[in-house]
């Protein structure tokens, strides 16, 4: 169960929408909606209806295509002007006609703010903020009070904030939400400022932190701690300028840190999970390097981590990678040993033994072949295959040899350039040559390699090149230098990379599409749940 005291407030589809670069279309914000919701958080803001016409519609669709199970839908929005009635303030009649449970009204709690960016009286501002509270509280809205430039107008005018805090609450507004608006607070800051207003008020109180000094989700954690019960975020931290809270690492923490079950452990597993279905929607990626839920969270570059990891994964983790959804993984490179390789070798199936000649082996050939310019980190098959030949004793029987192959790129005065690459090859005692064109080196080549081998090993039909990486590697100059070239794949089931490096960058490609194909070919170790078809299959 979650805790149901405390308020979990995700403002993906309002302040998250105030990124560089973040549009999104209702339904990228109804689908969104779905997966935090499928989360567990308590409270979506959608918008503000009444300013932004995608949001009102957002809030027009949400009503018939919205089943939220866990979350209240709340509909974001400021008081009512200076000088005009509350029930004919255009904006505020579009936040009721949002039909929202919740409200979240944004109010100034800066008195310079007030003076200069509304023009108007400090007594005035107090009227707006109450009037409009009581009103939306009267057409039986919950309402949440978002006190803007909060801390800010702390250190400015102290009374004048707390009378902001006061005149909201005596309205009737549930929770007064204390913004870092500008993000220049830091933690001490904001655990004093926080627990001063909770002494002085009483008012149950939230925060709303800005990522600009990088501290939102420490603030965050420090307003909690001073008493605040109701926090903002968004996923992945998106949101205006440097982002916001990032409501992904602060549910973890307060799940795992403080044991505050604001969603429940069982639901926690789906966090890395709806981390990926939201950049799916939103196409803003998120960082590798974010906390729990990214990439690298529990990804093991350094050989001495992944000597302590093999005894025990605490060694070098601050929690268990499960939790969250999560997994650990090791990278195998020139910073790494024999444990490197242990670790890896698991990860892919094989039971090997860091103390065996083998891995010792694998692991000396890494940092050679690394020192030459590879780069294994995200080649895990053409590390596969240096690792089945240490581990086989030597170079396995080929299913094909290469006998030869060439690429051309001819163009003349107004027409296509033109790519042309021949393999030939001895496959199953046969000599084939196959031509492919395509639109550089490596299409031609990769297109006349599957035209060569697919018709005796179908299962190559499945692989799929999905990105092509080349790097000019240091310590030789110009166009002399040599080429990294790492290949990306998928086959339907899995992703892998491999590597090629070479003088020539079309021959170093040409061993990454190699590596590619010996690896689709290659039978997995024995049990390994996701592992290529068995030889004889994949001969067809
Ligand atoms: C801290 C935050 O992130 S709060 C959320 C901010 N989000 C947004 O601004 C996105 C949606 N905003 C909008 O669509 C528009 O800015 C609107 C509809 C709100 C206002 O548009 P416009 O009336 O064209 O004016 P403009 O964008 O220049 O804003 C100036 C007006 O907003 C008022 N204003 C400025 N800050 C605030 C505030 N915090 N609360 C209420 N009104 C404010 C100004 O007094 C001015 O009103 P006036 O014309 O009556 O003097
Ligand atoms: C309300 C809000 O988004 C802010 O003060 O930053």
């Amino acid at each position: 169960m979650a805790e149901e005291s405390f308020q979990l407030y995700d403002t993906t589809l309002r302040d998250g929408t105030q990124q560089e670069g973040m549009v999104l279309t209702v339904e990228d914000k109804l689908a969104v909606a779905r997966r935090l919701d499928a989360l567990g958080v308590g409270f979506i803001e959608g918008g503000w209806p009444g300013a932004v016409p995608k949001d009102t519609e957002f809030f027009r669709r949400a009503r018939t295509e919205l089943d939220l199970r866990n979350a209240r839908l709340v509909a974001f929005g400021a008081t009512r002007r200076p000088g005009v009635r509350t029930a004919l303030d255009p904006q505020v009649r579009a936040l009721l006609e949002a039909g929202t449970p919740v409200v979240t009204l944004v109010a100034k709690s800066h008195t310079g703010h007030v003076r200069s960016a509304l023009r108007t009286t400090l007594a005035e501002n107090l009227a707006m903020i109450a009037g409009t509270v009581r009103y939306l509280v009267h057409a039986g809205r919950r309402v949440f009070v978002d006190a803007e430039h909060y801390f800010d107008g702390y250190h400015l005018n102290r009374e004048y904030a707390l009378e902001v805090v006061r005149a909201a609450a005596e309205a009737g507004a549930e929770t007064v939400v204390l913004c870092d608006t500008n993000g220049g607070c830091l933690p001490d800051e904001v655990r004093s400022v926080v627990a001063e207003t909770l002494a002085l008020t009483g008012v149950q109180l939230g925060i709303h932190a800005h990522n600009d000094t990088g501290c939102a989700v420490a603030n965050t954690m420090a307003a909690v701690d001073a008493g605040a019960v109701h926090a903002q975020g968004t996923a992945h931290g998106y949101g205006e300028r440097c982002g916001n809270a990032d409501l992904f690492t602060v549910t973890a923490n307060l799940v795992l840190k403080r044991g505050r079950e604001v969603v429940p452990l069982e639901r926690l597993r789906d966090l890395a999970a709806t981390g990926r279905a939201v950049t799916e929607v939103t196409q803003v990626p998120a960082r590798a390097a974010a906390p729990y839920i990214g990439g690298s969270a529990f990804t093991h570059k350094a050989g001495l981590h992944a000597s302590a990891l093999r005894i025990d994964p605490d060694l070098y983790q601050h929690t268990t990678p499960e939790l969250v959804g999560n997994t650990m993984r090791t990278l195998v490179s020139d910073m790494g040993g024999r444990s490197s390789v242990e670790l890896k070798a698991r990860e892919l199936g094989y039971t090997v033994e860091a103390g065996s000649d083998a891995v010792a082996r694998a692991a000396t050939r890494v940092k050679e072949l690394e020192n030459r310019g590879y780069s294994f980190e995200s080649a895990d098959a053409s590390f596969e295959l240096l690792l089945r030949e240490e581990l086989d004793g030597g170079p396995r029987p080929r299913l094909f040899e290469v006998e030869s192959w060439s690429v051309g790129v001819s163009g003349a005065q107004g027409t296509q350039v033109r790519t042309e690459a021949t393999v030939r090859l001895t496959v199953q005692g046969r000599t084939v040559t196959a031509t492919g064109h395509g639109n550089g080196p490596v299409n031609a080549l990769d297109t006349a390699l599957h035209t060569a081998l697919d018709p005796c090993f179908p299962s190559l039909a499945r692989l799929e090149l999905t990105d092509y990486r080349v790097r000019v590697l240091s310590g030789e100059t110009g166009s002399g230098a040599a080429a990294r070239v790492l290949i990306s794949y998928r086959d339907g089931r899995r992703r892998w990379g491999t590597v090629g490096v070479d003088g020539n960058t079309t021959a170093a490609s040409w061993q990454a599409l190699l590596d590619a194909v010996h690896y689709v070919l290659l039978d997995g170790p024995p049990g390994r749940a996701d592992d290529a078809p068995p030889l004889a299959a994949a001969t067809g």
